[in-house]
């Protein structure tokens, strides 16, 4: 049976719980509930703080889990990353007040409030400047204003918490984070299969299925701009001078790549979801 360690609650907690479904999963049906058996795929799921999930995988207590690769770097667990999960994307930043930072080396003995100590302490001693942290839970960005800190090291989506509290990022990019799956020991009996739907699951959210006619002398055209995974599928039509071709195309480049099969002289191109894949 494998153990999981999922989000119980936070920004990574829906969507986790949505690629487990998507994925043919057994979810939560009472929302406060700590733990989920489902002994039809052979795993059992608990639902963790993302801040210590690392720390249950780490320990070995768990087999996997879904965290923020911010949070497993921050908890200097041993558990590795195995797969990034393209949600809950994150960066990680300094920032300071207005024109008071301009580079890494201005933070030499300064206080640096976060509530990712482990994870800043490693960047500035890679880096070798020596500063002052202040760990705070959250609401970082408060700490410069309530005079506990000269800058702040923290979360950065859209930017807008930083900007109400009349703060500006400095200095390099600490992290790119993103939800991730993670493990300590990567031979643990059933993590293939949960690592091999997660990625069906990416791929049928990535991915949509193209079909298009297309004259058969082009053929060799069309695929250079449709080369599929493999390789195209190519039929025969009863028109011999035509064939059909089915072919996996990226969803977020689909209508320029309709727009260039059109002006190749593919005509009836038309595209449909994928609900689940294993490639
Ligand atoms: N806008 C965001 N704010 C906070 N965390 C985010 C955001 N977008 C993505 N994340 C990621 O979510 C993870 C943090 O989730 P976590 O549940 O610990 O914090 P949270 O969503 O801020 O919840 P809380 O503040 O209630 O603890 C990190 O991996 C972080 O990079
Ligand atoms: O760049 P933005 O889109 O503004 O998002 C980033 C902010 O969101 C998170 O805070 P959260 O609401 O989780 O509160 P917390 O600081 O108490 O964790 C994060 O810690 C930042 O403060
Ligand atoms: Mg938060």
């Amino acid at each position: 049976m494998l153990r999981i360690a999922i989000p119980n609650k936070g920004s990574l907690s829906e969507t986790a719980a949505e690629m487990l479904r998507e994925a043919g999963y057994a979810g939560r049906r009472d929302p406060r509930a700590l733990t989920v058996a489902d002994p039809l795929n052979d795993v059992e799921f608990f639902y963790l703080r993302p801040r210590d999930i690392a720390t249950y995988v780490g320990s070995g207590a768990l087999d996997v889990g879904i965290t923020g690769r911010d949070l497993l770097l921050d908890s200097r667990s041993p558990a590795a990353e195995i797969a990034s999960l393209d949600f809950g994307d994150s960066t990680f930043r300094f920032a300071g007040p207005a024109n008071r930072f301009t580079s890494l080396s201005d933070l030499e003995g300064v206080r640096v409030a976060t509530s990712y100590p482990g994870l800043v302490e490693d960047f500035l001693a890679k880096h070798g400047v020596t500063a002052k942290l202040v760990s705070l839970d959250g609401a970082v960005e408060s700490a410069v204003k309530l005079g506990v800190a000269d800058a702040v090291a923290d979360v950065v989506s859209t930017g807008s918490t930083l900007r109400a509290q009349g703060l500006e990022i400095f200095g390099p990019v600490i992290l790119e984070s993103s939800a991730v799956l993670i493990g300590a020991r990567p031979d643990v009996p059933g993590l293939s299969t949960l690592h091999r739907r997660l990625q069906g699951v990416l791929v049928a959210r990535q991915y949509v299925m193209m079909d298009y006619d297309l004259p058969a002398e082009l053929v060799e055209a069309a695929a250079a701009v449709t080369p599929g995974l493999e390789s195209p599928t190519v039929s025969p039509l009863r028109d011999k001078e035509w064939v059909a071709v089915r072919v996996m195309v990226k969803r977020a480049g689909m209508n320029r790549i309709m727009d260039q099969l059109y002006d190749l002289g593919a005509r009836a191109i038309l595209v449909s979801p994928i609900h689940a894949a294993r490639l």
